[in-house]
This record gives structure tokens, sequence and C-alpha cells, in this order.
């Protein structure tokens, strides 16, 4: 069995996060151990608040882990502050990790902010490029490439291509769920190629909660099974079409996946 390494927060309501993560990776048929980065008060209608982990606990929680199962790839999803980032940065080095995917979780959907300026300038300049694969939503790629991304034009796909070379970003998935229109289209641009995959929209995205999560610990344990980025991406996308497809409504706000 294959061994997925999840690093992200705690949502109570299990319709995103570490709980989420999890659950998808087990229901692709893979192994997840997951450390905490951040504690939410949050349900299916709002984030109200966030709290790191001590930064010296949760390296010790990091290392711990990594050393006892030696994980074959890596979630990275909400951080939370640069410290937490930081200790990520530190022990991907340290212990020469591969296939790390990293959902560069900035904003939830319901407006909280997960992070300042400064994490956000360290994310940019040092963070991101450590990772195999980064899969901003459209908000987060147009504060990570500093620029307006109204559609997935290639004039715009090319000017990201340029900043990702000048950035040192290896491959970024551009989700496209929050882009207008009746086809969710995400696209895979690394440094040579861009590639496109979609799927028919269902419902608003808005309505949907963890949709994001999904992604990146799919996509994380397709990489874990030997997949190359195209037909990890192509993978991801039919298993969380097919996740949202079948959403269902646990509280009073968005529908949750149920992998
Ligand atoms: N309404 C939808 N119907 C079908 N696929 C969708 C829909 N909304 C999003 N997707 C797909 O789900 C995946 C996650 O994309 P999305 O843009 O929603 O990420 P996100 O904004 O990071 O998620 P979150 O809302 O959890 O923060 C992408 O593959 C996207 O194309
Ligand atoms: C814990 C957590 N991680 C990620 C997101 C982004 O969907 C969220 N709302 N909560």
């Amino acid at each position: 069995m294959r061994k997925v390494l999840i690093i992200a927060g705690f949502d109570p309501s299990g319709g995103a996060g570490i709980v989420l993560d999890t659950k998808v990776v087990r229901a692709l048929g893979e192994f997840a151990a997951s450390t905490i980065t951040c504690l939410t008060v949050q349900t299916t209608e709002r984030v109200y608040d966030a709290k790191t982990i001590d930064p010296d606990f949760f390296e010790y929680q990091l290392q711990k882990i990594i050393e006892d199962i030696e994980p074959d790839s890596v979630k990275i999803g909400l951080l939370g502050s640069e410290e937490i980032a930081r200790s990520v940065l530190r022990n991907i080095r340290r212990y020469n990790l591969k296939n790390i995917v990293c959902d560069p979780v900035l904003k939830s959907t319901s407006g909280f902010e997960f992070g300042k300026d400064k994490f956000v300038e360290f994310l940019k300049s040092e963070f991101l490029k450590v990772c195999s694969v980064i899969t901003p939503n459209k908000t987060e790629a147009e504060v990570i490439f500093d620029m307006k991304i109204e559609n997935f034009g290639e004039d715009i796909l090319n000017s990201i291509q340029q900043k990702m070379n000048k950035m040192g970003i290896k491959s970024c998935v551009l989700k496209g769920g929050h882009v207008d229109g009746h086809l969710a289209e995400d696209v895979l641009i690394t440094q040579t190629e861009i590639y496109r995959v979609s799927a028919k929209k269902k419902g608003s995205t808005d309505n949907i909660h963890g949709t994001g999560c999904a992604f990146s610990s799919a996509f994380a344990t397709f990489l874990a099974k030997g997949y190359n980025m195209y037909d990890a991406l192509k993978q991801t996308k039919d298993f969380v079409s097919n996740l949202i497809h079948n959403s269902i409504k646990i509280g009073k706000g968005r529908l949750v996946l149920n992998p």
C-alpha cells in the first residue's frame, strides 16, 4: 500500500481539511498519515476562526511521522502561518520528500483570510518552488502570479507560464471551478506544456465545500501510485467530478463531498 502524508488543517464539519483528505486517500485505496497545522472553528456555512498549532510541537509531529512512515507523496493544504510553512519547508529539504502537491489555501470561500502578507510573500519567494505541483484556484492564482485572471485564454496561460519559470515553480494546476461557464475546466501548466481537462459543471461552485481539498489529496494519491502528472490529473478530475455530482447536504450551509 502507498503512503500519503497529509499536512493540513482541521475542519470540525469534516467537509474540508484533514478529515476529508484522509477519506479521499482511503477511498482511492491508499494509506493516509496526517499532521495538523491549524485548528478551525468552522461549519458548512462559514469559517469563524483559526489557530495554528505551536510551531515546535508541529515540527516534532512532522519529523517523527516522516521518519516512521517514509511517505510516497505529500499533500499540503492549509498552513496558516509563515512559521508553520517554514517548518514544512525545512523538513521537505531535510528528508528530501518527493511528489509534493501544494494547495495554496489563502482564503475560505466565505471570506476568512488564513494568512497575512508576509506569509504570502514567503510562499511566493521560497516555498512554492520546492513543490512538485501547486493547485491554486482562480483567486489564489491571481495573488500568486500578481495578475487578473478573467479566463483561461492562451495569452493569460502563457503569461502565467513565464511567471512560473521566473519564480521557479515547477508545475501548476489552475483550478477553474470559479471561472464562469458551463464547464469546470482545469489547466496543467508545466515549464514547457499547457494541458487542459474539463468536466460538466454541477450547480454553483460556491455552494460546495471542500472541492479544492479533495482535488489536491486525490492528486497526491495518484502521484503516490506512480502516475505521471498528466495521468494523475485526468484520474483526479474524474474522481473529484464524481464526488461533486454525488455531494450531500449534512448541515445548514453548503453541500459536502462524501468519499
Ligand atoms: N460546480 C462544479 N462542477 C464540477 N466540477 C467542479 C465544480 N466546482 C469545482 N469543480 C472542480 O473541482 C475542483 C476544485 O476546484 P475549485 O476551483 O472549486 O477549487 P477551490 O476553490 O480551491 O475549492 P474550495 O471551494 O474547496 O476552496 C476542480 O477540478 C474544479 O474544476
Ligand atoms: C481546514 C481547512 N482547510 C482548507 C479549507 C479550504 O477549503 C478550509 N475551509 N478549511
